[in-house]
C-alpha cells in the first residue's frame, strides 16, 4: 500500500516527507521535482515569502544511483525563512521573553487559528498556524512529482491549471491535448489557457491587493491515458472518484471538488450528460464525449480524468476583519504577518500532485507494485486485455 506522511512547521528548520510503497526500480529525476517546486512557488499574486524561499528537494533514504530500492523514500526541503525565526521556532530553544512576547492571540477568521487553539488548548496561536500553513504543500508537490514520474513510465500524463480566478473564467470551450495545454500555460504567469484574460485577471488581483483583500478561484486537473477499471463500484470506500475527492479536499483552502462538467450537469437532461459508448477495433472501447470526467461507477472509464477544485479566497487579510483576542477577550483586528493575495496558481500544482499520488496508489494496489518493470508489463497486458474485451 503506497502511503505518505509529511512533517514540519512553516517557519521551522525544514519540511520532511516519507513515501512508502513505491516500486523498486523507478528512476527518479530530481531536476523534475525541483521544477515542480519552483512552479508551486510562482504565479501572480504570491506574497513576499517566496522571495526568501528557494525550494529544492533532498532525497535522504530509499534511493541508490537515482533508482528507488522499494524501501521508504525520505525527503527534505529546507525553510530558508527559518534563519529569521530561529529564536522563535527552533525545536529546542527554550521560551524566553522575546519569543513569548511575539505570541499570536488574534485569530484570523477562515484560518485554523481559533478552532485549532481551542482543540489543542494552545494560548499561542503560532502553535496552530505554523502547521496549518500551506507551506506543507511544498512536500506534497515533491511527493506528487515522484508519483507523476511513476505515472509517466506508464504513459499517463497529468496537468493542473487555473480555470477561473475570482469570477473571471479563463477556460477554453474545447480541451486541447495536454502537450498543447502545457505550451499555452507556459505563456503566462496565471497558468490559464485563455491568453485574452491575462490582463483582466491581473487587474482583479492588483485591486484586491490594493484593498488588502484576497481572491480564490477554480483549478482543473486533466489526466490522459488512464486505463479503464481503476477503483471499484463494489463498496463505497473503493470508489476512486471518492478517494480523489478526499485527497483534493485535503489541500488547504479547497472547498469543492467536481468531476467533468460537475455541478452544471445537474441542471441538464440525462441525454445531454451521459457519454455515448463506441468501439473501434484499433482503439478499443471509448466514449463519444467526456461530460462525466472519466468516471463511471467509481471506476476510471478510459476517458481523460477531469477534476475541478474550487479554492476559497485566502483568509489572511491585510485589511483585517474583526476578531477577539483569546487572552483579553477584547474585540481586535485579526492577526496579519504576511500573506498571498491569491494562491490559485500554486493550488493548481498542488491539486495535480495529490491526484498523482492517489493514482500511483491505486495502480500499485491494482497491479503488483513491487518492481517497476513488472508493473509496466502488467499494465501493458491489462491494457491489451481491455482492448480485446
Ligand atoms: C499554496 C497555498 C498558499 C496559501 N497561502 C495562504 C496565505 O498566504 N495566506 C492565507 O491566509 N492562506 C493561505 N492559504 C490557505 C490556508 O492555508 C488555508 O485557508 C488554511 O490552512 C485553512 O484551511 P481551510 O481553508 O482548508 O479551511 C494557502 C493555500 C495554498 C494551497
Ligand atoms: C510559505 C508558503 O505559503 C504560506 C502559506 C500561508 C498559509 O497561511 O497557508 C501563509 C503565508 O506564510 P508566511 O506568513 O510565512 O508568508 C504563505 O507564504 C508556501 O507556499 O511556501
Amino acid at each position: 500500500m503506497l502511503f505518505y506522511m509529511t512533517a514540519g512547521e512553516s517557519h521551522g528548520p525544514q519540511l520532511t516527507g516519507i513515501i512508502n510503497g513505491l516500486p523498486a526500480g523507478l528512476e527518479i529525476d530530481v531536476a523534475q521535482i525541483n521544477a515542480a517546486l519552483t512552479a508551486r512557488q510562482g504565479g501572480y499574486g504570491r506574497g513576499n515569502r517566496q522571495k526568501i524561499e528557494h525550494d529544492q528537494v533532498k532525497i535522504v533514504g530509499g534511493l541508490r544511483h537515482s533508482v528507488t530500492l522499494g524501501s521508504p523514500l525520505a525527503l527534505t526541503i529546507l525553510n530558508k525563512d527559518f534563519a529569521h525565526w530561529q529564536d522563535n521556532m527552533d525545536p529546542l530553544q527554550p521560551a524566553n521573553e522575546r519569543n513569548t512576547l511575539r505570541q499570536v492571540t488574534r485569530p484570523r477568521p477562515g484560518h485554523a487559528d481559533l478552532v485549532g487553539g481551542m482543540k489543542y488548548r494552545q494560548r499561542d496561536l503560532r502553535n496552530v498556524l505554523e502547521r496549518s500553513s500551506a507551506r506543507e504543500t511544498a512536500m506534497r508537490v515533491a511527493i506528487g512529482n515522484i508519483c507523476q514520474q511513476l505515472l509517466a513510465q506508464l504513459d499517463i500524463d497529468i496537468v493542473g491549471y487555473v480555470q477561473q480566478v475570482g469570477n473571471v473564467n479563463a477556460s477554453l470551450e474545447e480541451l486541447p491535448p495536454i502537450t498543447i495545454m502545457r505550451d499555452l500555460l507556459s505563456q503566462n504567469d496565471l497558468r490559464i489557457l485563455d491568453q485574452t484574460k491575462v490582463e483582466e485577471i491581473h487587474e482583479l488581483i492588483d485591486t484586491a491587493k490594493k484593498d488588502g483583500d484576497t481572491v480564490g478561484g477554480v483549478v482543473r486537473v486533466v489526466v490522459e491515458n488512464v486505463p479503464a477499471g481503476l477503483g471499484s463500484y463494489t463498496s463505497w470506500d473503493t470508489k476512486l472518484d471518492a478517494k480523489l475527492a478526499g485527497a483534493v479536499m485535503g489541500v488547504n483552502a479547497i472547498k469543492g471538488v467536481s468531476f467533468g462538467q460537475g455541478f452544471a450537469g445537474s441542471q441538464q437532461l440525462g441525454s445531454q450528460v451521459m457519454d455515448a459508448i463506441c468501439y473501434d477495433q484499433n482503439k478499443g472501447w471509448g466514449r463519444l464525449s467526456n461530460h462525466l470526467g472519466g468516471f463511471e461507477g467509481g471506476m476510471t472509464n478510459g476517458q481523460s480524468l477531469v477534476i475541478n477544485a474550487a479554492m476559497k479566497p485566502l483568509p489572511t487579510l491585510y485589511r483585517a476583519l474583526p476578531s477577539v483576542n483569546i487572552l483579553t477577550k477584547e474585540v481586535q483586528k485579526a492577526n496579519v504577518e504576511r500573506s498571498d493575495t491569491t494562491a490559485i496558481v500554486p493550488a493548481s500544482i498542488v491539486v495535480a500532485s495529490v491526484v498523482a499520488i492517489e493514482l500511483a496508489q491505486i495502480i500499485t494496489e491494482t497491479f503488483d507494485g513491487s518492481n517497476m518493470t513488472r508493473l509496466k508489463e502488467q499494465v501493458a497486458a491489462y491494457r491489451q486485455e481491455l482492448q480485446e474485451y
